[in-house]
């Protein structure tokens, strides 16, 4: 039997190492093309823990989204391991562990915004007063209370995209999968929204695995930072950011903010080189 030191020693230590939310391990997927093979991801390891904001950043063609769909199980891997909150992708799936939020906000423009916000709720039949409790929520959560009533095409481009991301929040996942948001906007909009995902993120606790191409937005955004490189896509660096959990956009000036700017562009020169 243990005792009662042992069981305090055990409840610390997994506190200190807890479950990953993402464990992957030898992970590749090769698509058959009439082409030939792609080896789209090629012996990937990497372990997300929970509560971590980790982003995928790398040149075009590295893999990054065909790695978040094999997590949001829109892709199966042709070898290694994965589990989602301790299962398989597919049965993440399933239990609703994740919400995804694409490039584009892909909302119906005959849908009101709280009715976009609906649709998945409607789906999981939950009850009308649930529904609506769950809209007001998580419209607040992305400042968009008082444009429930609105079309998407009243909305401006960051807007909309604040949607969609209400819409992922609202099925209540621990996990939120972003597949380069906030890419087709201007750079004003974007630091607004880098600031808004931050708070967000940090009043949720949620776990983000986000794909960019945007060194600063990365950097500014995440605890870990993950470089691919493409032909075979695999991970060339894993960045854990030494930068305070609290993030305010004027730290972009910081030198340690700099330093880890300049590692995470040494790798993406790295992974190029390997190309050329
Ligand atoms: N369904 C598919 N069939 C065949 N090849 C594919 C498929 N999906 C992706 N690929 C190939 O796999 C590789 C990785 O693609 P992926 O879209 O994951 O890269 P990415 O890093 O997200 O690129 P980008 O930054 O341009 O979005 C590319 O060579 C791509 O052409």
């Amino acid at each position: 039997m243990l005792t009662g030191s042992e069981i305090e020693d055990g409840l610390e230590d997994a506190m200190r190492h807890p479950d990953p939310v993402i464990d992957i391990a030898k992970l590749s997927l090769t698509f058959q093309t009439n082409d030939g093979p792609v080896h789209a991801l090629s012996d990937i390891d990497l372990a997300i823990e929970p509560g971590d904001f980790v982003s995928f950043i790398g040149p075009s063609g590295c893999g990054k989204t065909t790695l978040l769909r094999v997590i949001a199980d829109l892709e199966r891997p042709t070898a290694g391991s994965i589990t989602v909150n301790g299962v398989s992708p597919e049965q993440a799936r399933l239990n609703r562990a994740y919400g995804y939020v694409f490039q584009a906000a892909a909302l119906y423009p005959w849908r009101s915004i709280a009715k976009n916000v609906a649709l998945p709720l409607e789906i999981m039949g939950l009850s009308r007063a649930e529904q609506d409790a769950r809209i007001k929520k998580n419209l607040e959560l992305v400042n968009l209370a008082g444009f429930e009533k609105k079309y998407p095409w009243q909305l401006s481009g960051g807007m909309q995209q604040r949607a969609s991301i209400a819409r992922a929040l609202a099925v209540e996942p621990n996990l939120l999968l972003m597949d380069e948001p906030f890419g087709a906007l201007d750079e004003i909009v974007r630091d607004h929204l880098n600031d808004q995902l931050h708070q967000l993120w940090a009043k949720t606790n949620k776990t983000v695995v986000f794909v960019t191409h945007s060194i600063p937005e990365a950097v500014y955004l995440s605890t870990k930072i993950v470089v691919l490189c493409p032909r075979p896509g695999r991970v060339y660096d894993v960045i854990d950011s030494t930068l305070p959990r609290e993030r305010t956009l004027d730290m972009r000036e910081s030198e340690e903010f700099l330093k880890i700017a300049h590692r995470v562009r040494e790798g993406l020169k790295a992974g190029h080189a390997y190309d050329d």
